[in-house]
């Protein structure tokens, strides 16, 4: 076999790889190999999989006292960004897995003028529905034993404040893998004013966002306020 047969597949034309025929099986034939978009969804599926655990793993070993330093400070970031709260629904998240607590800085949001809320997962793979809370209210275990507000009318925020695991340079949020963030503010539709929070070490350079990924309108760690790169 010399270098053409190499080149062309052996099937003796000029091309540097070998033609595909993809278009030319029948789907409704069963058994054939996944589509190159599914395909390609897996392979960010399982990249993403590894990579929370990685970023989780960073985030649990680092010392109480600096969570909690990263959190003061991402809270008096979201205050300039996120302005006057009054009359607004505002939700943020019960912090779970060493996630920074923004309790505190979500109670003074209601001595503004603001209805503070958390979210609920009434239902598996639908849009996450919020409540409203207050230091002291009476709170139940929800799915993944989240603790929620346990009653309670629903309420649509005007602002959400989600916990990153991760985030890129374009704003996009990588989660804990229900795509239960990105379901909710598809239904929000493009009024709802989504941020993240999240550690500045849990950048990475992209999520390779897929389809159904919607980006946070910033994204606010210890060290400032990241936005979207060029959009
Ligand atoms: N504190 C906090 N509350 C929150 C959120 C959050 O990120 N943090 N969420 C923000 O949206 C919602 C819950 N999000 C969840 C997302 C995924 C899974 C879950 O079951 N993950 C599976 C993997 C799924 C998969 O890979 O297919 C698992 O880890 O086993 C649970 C809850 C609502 N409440
Ligand atoms: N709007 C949507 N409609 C239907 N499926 C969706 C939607 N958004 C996300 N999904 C599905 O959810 C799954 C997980 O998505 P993804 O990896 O983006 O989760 P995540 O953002 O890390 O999780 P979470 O928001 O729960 O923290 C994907 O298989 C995706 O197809």
């Amino acid at each position: 076999m010399n270098d053409d047969d190499i080149a062309d597949g052996g099937s003796g034309g000029s091309y540097a790889s070998p033609p595909c025929f993809w278009h030319e099986l029948d789907p409704s034939q069963g058994g054939l190999p996944a589509e190159p978009d599914a395909q390609q969804a897996r392979d960010v599926a399982r990249w993403r999989k590894a990579e929370r655990i990685r970023l989780l793993d960073a985030r649990a070993a680092l010392p109480l006292a600096v969570r909690e330093a990263a959190a003061a400070a991402i809270a008096a970031h979201l205050d300039r960004v996120i302005g006057d709260v009054a009359g607004k629904v505002v939700s943020a998240y019960w912090p779970i897995r060493s996630e920074l607590d923004l309790r505190p800085w979500l109670a003074t949001l209601i001595a503004r003028g603001a209805v503070a809320a958390l979210p609920l997962v009434v239902e598996k793979a639908a849009p996450l529905r919020f409540r409203a809370w207050a230091p002291g209210v009476r709170m139940t275990r929800g799915f993944w034993n989240i603790p929620v507000p346990a009653e309670g009318d629903w309420l649509t925020p005007d602002i959400l404040i989600s916990p990153v695991v991760g985030h890129d340079a374009d704003c996009y949020r990588l989660g804990y893998g229900g795509g239960y963030f990105d379901r909710t503010l598809a239904v929000a539709g493009p009024g709802a004013r989504a941020y993240g929070v999240g550690l500045a070490a849990s950048r990475i350079a992209t999520i390779y966002p897929q389809p159904h990924d919607i980006p946070m309108r910033a994204v606010v760690t210890e060290t400032g306020v990241c936005q979207p790169s060029a959009r």
